[in-house]
């Protein structure tokens, strides 16, 4: 059993999804689950529909429009007959859709997002899964909503993993090729929840823990992981094989090339995990296993940009010791801020945080009224694993440095 993860990248466009079927007939899809993310950027597409849903009124008929017709540009590609059945379950997943915001009455942004945006993956599914049956690529479509299953934690829902197991085993047909949506699940009311932006390869880590498969693949715009994100760094390489260990702290770190949760359940079983090219299927690309490092043994490079650095120091001269800094914790929580980075001393403290859920304005007027609070956004926070001394320079120059940590293996520092 090998589980496949097919991201927005890969299906942005009829050739993208016309390539996922040149993918599948390269390398094989015996005894494979094939998980799929939105199309393209369908996601942020989505969120505007909900905050003009919520916001902008006038402006909610014309944002569904757009993604409607973005959808049926790629159907019309694909399938010329327009009496496809394919056409008509698109159509309803959109119907579907338009009359949850007729039917909601819950104020609760959360709630209405996870119910909302999760139609990207239920189409990009439907589309391929039909469009795969068209090519003689036979398959079954899975709603995963009834094998994930979780708490109630909206946009950021915590698996609960028996539940999910008992679906899986009971359910699941390994013996055909099976598709699936990433990033949505539900809770035990069965309203849709979402595991967090980019979860798809969290969805297809889940699954291959629970059918203890023999291999996850993640299909890439890129040849794997490399040393560096390419958009950002000249000359990134190819690493070969990495650890868990170092996947997991790259990933940490916020190389977007995997999701930070992926890896745990899939070291828990020594599943390895592929990031390939689904450009160059045949290629090796890389290796994520059991055992030490990193292979070529390079130093790595993260860049996370428009991070917020938020400094804080006592209104009175007290020490900003465990009270307080516990207090800090519990609002970054409260308004699910992701820490990058904290550094503390007597009276002061600073946090650089990834401000994913827009909470931030609520998070400074909240620590305003305890602490003397400045706050630089737009910042942007480097990371270099297995650094060297030319490495820090090379990055320096030209920047200043706000804040700045150096561990054995790692420096971190948020620059302006
Ligand atoms: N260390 C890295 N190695 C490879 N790609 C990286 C790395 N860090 C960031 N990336 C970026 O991740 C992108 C792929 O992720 P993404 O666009 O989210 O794909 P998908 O839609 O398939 O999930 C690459 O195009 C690359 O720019
Ligand atoms: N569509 C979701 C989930 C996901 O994982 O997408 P991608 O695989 O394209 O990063 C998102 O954009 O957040």
């Amino acid at each position: 059993m090998q589980v496949f993860k097919f991201g927005g990248a890969s299906v942005k466009d009829a050739n993208g999804v016309k390539n996922v079927s040149i993918v599948l007939q390269k390398v094989g899809y015996k005894n494979t689950l094939i998980v799929v993310s939105a199309m393209g950027k369908t996601t942020n597409a989505i969120e505007v529909i909900i905050n003009n849903y919520l916001n902008n009124k006038g402006e909610l008929q014309s944002s569904i429009h757009d993604v409607i017709k973005y959808h049926n540009e790629i159907l019309l590609d694909l399938f010329s007959n327009e009496r496809h059945p394919v056409f008509k379950k698109v159509s309803s997943l959109f119907e579907e859709l338009k009359s949850f915001f007729d039917r909601n009455k819950s104020p609760d942004y959360n709630f209405i997002y996870d119910q909302v945006i999760g139609y990207g993956e239920l189409i990009s599914t439907t589309i391929i899964s039909e469009y795969l049956n068209e090519t003689g690529i036979k398959n079954n479509w899975l709603d995963a909503r009834e094998y994930i299953k979780t708490d109630n934690y909206y946009r950021r829902a915590n698996v609960n993993w028996d539940e999910t197991q008992q679906q899986i085993s009971s359910k699941f047909d390994k013996s055909i090729l099976n598709i699936t949506q990433g990033f949505i699940g539900s809770d035990s009311n069965n309203f849709t929840t979402t595991l967090g932006r980019e979860g798809s390869d969290y969805t297809a880590a889940i699954f291959a823990y629970c059918l203890n498969a023999e291999s996850v693949t993640i299909w890439k715009d890129v040849p794997g992981v490399l040393n560096a994100d390419p958009r950002y760094f000249e000359n990134a390489q190819l690493l070969n094989k990495i650890s868990y260990r170092e996947a997991i702290e790259l990933a940490f770190y916020g190389a977007s090339v995997i999701h930070p949760k992926t890896l745990q359940p899939l070291q828990g079983k020594e599943i390895p995990l592929y990031v390939k090219s689904f450009l160059k299927p045949e290629n090796k690309g890389t290796k994520v296993e059991k055992g030490i490092g990193i292979e070529p043994n390079i130093p790595c490079f993260i860049v996370k940009k428009n991070q917020v650095l938020i400094s804080l120091s006592s209104l009175d001269f007290s020490y900003i010791v465990e009270e307080s800094i516990s207090e800090i914790f519990a609002l970054l929580h409260l308004y699910k801020m992701k820490v990058d980075v904290i550094q503390n001393s007597a009276i002061s403290f600073s946090v650089c945080v990834d401000n994913i859920y827009n909470n931030l304005d609520k998070l400074l007027q909240h620590l305003k009224a305890k602490f003397k609070v400045t706050c630089n956004d737009n910042v942007s926070l480097y990371t270099i694993r297995h650094y060297n001394q030319e490495d820090i320079d090379q990055l320096e120059k030209d920047k200043t440095v706000l804040l700045k940590q150096l561990t054995k293996e790692t420096v971190q520092m948020v620059t302006k």
